[in-house]
């Protein structure tokens, strides 16, 4: 069952020309710089906007064929915009009601669910001019939710709010998407966001599909900008091994020659976990530093080097190192790598500084 999308549309100098299929489960993030036409890909498949002659059919159903084009209201979709456009007439609990009357099927999350997933329980009596604007978008979201859809939209949710906002909606969303049978598509530029939340990637550019593919593939590809953001960084799969509680730590295996330390985590042996080690906290060796409080260092083989080509990122490189199935990236200064005469094909060490936990558990150092 698949997202079949053929989406072909003018407007002045812009034009978007999607073909594809996306998964129905799991979230799938729309990615791309400002302009590359995220939003208009999202309202079409709304049925918001329509691209002449395309076609837009969700697990066998048609949204829009040369012959029918259903209105957004018969697609069965929950939309939350950048602005969390709740009536502010009407009581957080109001808000939530009038959704829920409003519902397209009886299955789906009551009220009280959706409260406790999104934390907002406590909220039901307020006013919406009272809300602080991560609790407006927790409160949009309830409501998009209500109306038990079969499809969720968000369109840059996280915008407007400052870090710790943030921080705390990136794992209410994480919990939200493990409670949700329903797939979800989600708009950001922000690859931080993306490597967090998503399971599936779409890249954008200039109304383009330039990639899409598996997060952990996508991530370490030195052909696309997720490489070259400031945040750069390779999401890796790695299997919870044991703990050690004297020193409150957890080890975890990537792969039979490569394991790492983090501080101790809530997970059990043999648990799957999904980490990000951004670019910038890799460094490199020619070989093991014996004596350095660097706890993970990784022998693995260099199979690309790439150097930026204008300022002012060309003082550094960005290396992938394949440890065996699986790739990390390192941002190195290119006077390093001149220095230590790096190539591609060499053996050498990752140090790596930090490994960040992206799952429900938190952050590991
Ligand atoms: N109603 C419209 N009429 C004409 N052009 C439009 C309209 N809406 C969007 N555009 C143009 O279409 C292009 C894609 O816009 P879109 O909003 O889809 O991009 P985006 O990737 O979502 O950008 P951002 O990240 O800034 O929100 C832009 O060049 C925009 O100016």
């Amino acid at each position: 069952m698949s997202l079949l999308l053929s989406l072909h549309m003018e407007r002045g100098e812009f034009s978007l020309n999607i073909d594809t299929a996306l998964p129905t489960s799991g979230i799938t993030a729309i990615c791309g710089p400002s302009g590359s036409g995220k939003t208009t890909l999202l309202r079409c498949i709304a049925g918001l906007d329509i691209a002449p002659n395309g076609m837009v059919q969700f697990a066998g159903d048609d949204w829009q064929t040369e012959r029918t084009i259903l209105k957004p209201e018969q697609r069965g979709i929950g939309i939350v915009f950048q602005d969390a456009q709740l009536f502010p007439h009407l009581k957080v609990r109001g808000n939530l009601e009038y959704a829920f009357k409003r519902r397209f099927s009886e299955a789906g999350p009551s009220i009280e669910e959706l409260c406790d997933w999104l934390e907002i329980t406590q909220l039901l009596d307020r006013a919406i001019d009272n809300l602080s604007g991560g609790e407006r978008k927790r409160v949009a979201i309830a409501r998009a939710l209500l109306r038990h859809p079969q499809l969720l939209l968000m369109d840059e949710p996280l915008t407007g709010l400052h870090d710790s906002a943030r921080e705390q909606m990136v794992v209410i969303l994480q919990r939200l998407a493990r409670h949700l049978a329903i797939p979800i598509l989600y708009v950001s530029h922000s690859f931080h966001e993306i490597s967090r939340l998503a399971d599936h990637v779409l890249l954008m550019e200039s109304g383009q599909l330039i990639a899409e593919g598996d997060l952990i593939t996508l991530s370490t590809r030195l052909d696309l900008p997720l490489s070259k953001q400031q945040g750069a960084g390779a999401v890796i799969n790695a299997q919870l091994h044991g703990h050690d509680p004297e020193y409150q730590l957890s080890t975890l295996t990537i792969d039979t020659q490569h394991q790492l330390t983090i501080k101790q985590v809530s997970a059990e042996s043999g648990q799957q976990l999904r980490l990000f080690v951004a670019a910038r906290d890799v460094s490199i060796a020619l070989e093991a530093p014996q004596q350095s409080s660097i706890m993970n260092i990784l022998p693995c083989k260099i199979d690309t080097i790439e150097q930026a080509t204008s300022p002012p990122s060309s003082a550094q490189v960005t290396i992938r190192l394949q440890l065996n199935e699986q790739y990390l990236l390192a941002h190195i200064t290119r006077k390093s790598c001149d220095r230590l005469q790096l190539q591609q094909g060499q053996h050498v060490f990752a140090q790596i500084k930090t490994v960040a936990l992206i799952n429900e558990y938190g952050t590991a150092t």
